[in-house]
């Protein structure tokens, strides 16, 4: 097999998949480095493969001795990860967090409060003092401010509390198994308050030696989690987690939108068909070499096609991203036709139902 993210021979590799010919016919199997720690990413429209391939990959991760995989899951797409357990060990956890998890300065950002003002200055004194959300409200009823600035931080609070995601703890997320964090239902904001948590337990547990396995972070939809407060726990795994040996691969159709931080600091970038300009845009500024006019020629066509680019080779591989073990079950819902079939979902046709590949800006 083929081994990218590594001109050495490391340690365990995941199956990717197949080189692909000009032809689209398939050729040596290719692999992927996980033995080290990488940062990734995985693009391409709507429909082009992006969560397949993440599924794959947390396939392999899990069936890997070392790693814990762990996958945030916006929509509940991965929780189909856990139904094959004597092929994929995978669990699917709550999404919780712990109040303390998340600094003083986040929690005004996660309310949208500005620290500066009465009520932030509140909440960020109930967040300095109080372990728990319930701590933090009783921080608020019991403190000596105006009667409008207590109840205006104790509606901010009451909402976060409407989330549910403070409520108990945590999942352990050392373990070898894959585990999805599902965040479906969730809105943006307490989504982000949960990606953040596990990627600063990742961080903080491989430094102070409490997580033995190297943690291996699977996002989906990353795009959410750069625009949230988040974003400063994942831009810090991708530019200083890989001394303590934390893994990032994010997924997202809008490459443009993440931080120019998140495409330099990928030491592998896996492309599934992408026409957006903005987006292609992302790369050619900072892979010049690797993204030009030929590239853009060799743009995958069908779900599941991808070209990789590779900083330990080198290179821009085309390969076939390999089927999935456990179900994938991140296809848009669609009609049911008469016969009582779902409409047709092909490898040569895009999830928007167009059978060309007509794409444009998403
Ligand atoms: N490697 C593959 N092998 C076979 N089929 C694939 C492969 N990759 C993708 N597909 C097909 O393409 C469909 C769309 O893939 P997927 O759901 O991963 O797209 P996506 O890029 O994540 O889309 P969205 O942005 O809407 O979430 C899948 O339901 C599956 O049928």
């Amino acid at each position: 097999m083929h081994v990218l993210g590594s001109t050495a021979e490391l340690g365990p590799v995941a199956h990717l998949g197949a080189y692909r010919a000009r032809d689209g016919s398939p050729g040596e199997e290719v692999g992927l480095d996980v033995g080290g720690p990488h940062a990734a990413l995985v693009v391409g429209k709507r429909g082009s493969g992006k969560s397949y391939t993440l599924g794959v990959l947390a396939e392999e991760l899990a069936r890997t001795d070392g790693v814990a995989p762990i996958v945030v899951d916006p929509m509940g797409a991965f929780r189909t990860l856990a139904e094959a357990p004597d092929d994929v060990p995978a669990r699917v956890v709550e999404p919780r967090v712990r109040a303390d998890a998340l600094e003083p300065k986040a929690w005004c950002a996660l309310l949208g409060l500005d620290a500066t003002g009465a009520v932030g200055a509140l909440v960020w004194r109930a967040a300095s003092e109080a372990t728990t959300l319930d701590a933090m409200r009783a921080f608020v009823d019991a403190s000596d401010v105006a009667r409008e600035v207590r109840l205006a931080a104790e509606n901010h609070l009451d909402l976060a509390d409407s989330w549910g995601v403070f409520d108990g703890d945590p999942a352990d997320l050392s373990g070898g198994e894959a585990t999805v964090v599902d965040c479906s239902g969730l809105d943006d904001a307490p989504m982000n308050a949960v990606c953040l948590a596990v990627a600063s337990d990742c961080y903080r547990g491989r430094l102070d030696g409490s997580v033995e396995r190297l943690p291996w972070l699977l996002v989906d939809e990353a795009h959410v989690f750069f625009e949230g407060v988040a974003a400063s726990a994942l831009r810090r795994v991708l530019t200083r987690g890989r001394a303590p040996g934390v893994s990032l691969v994010c997924a997202t159709q809008r490459p443009s939108a993440l931080p120019g931080v998140a495409v330099s600091q990928s030491d592998l970038v896996v492309m599934h068909r992408l026409t957006g300009r903005a987006d292609l845009a992302a790369f050619r500024d900072t892979r010049p070499t690797y993204v030009d006019e030929g590239f853009e020629r060799r743009m995958p066509e069908r779900p599941g096609d991808a070209l990789v680019v590779d900083d330990a080779t080198e290179g821009v591989h085309a390969i076939r991203v390999r089927e999935r073990l456990t179900p994938h079950g991140g296809s848009s819902p669609r009609v049911e036709t008469d016969d009582g079939d779902a409409g047709r979902e092909g490898e040569n046709e895009n999830a928007d139902g167009r059978g060309d590949d007509s794409g444009g800006e998403e």
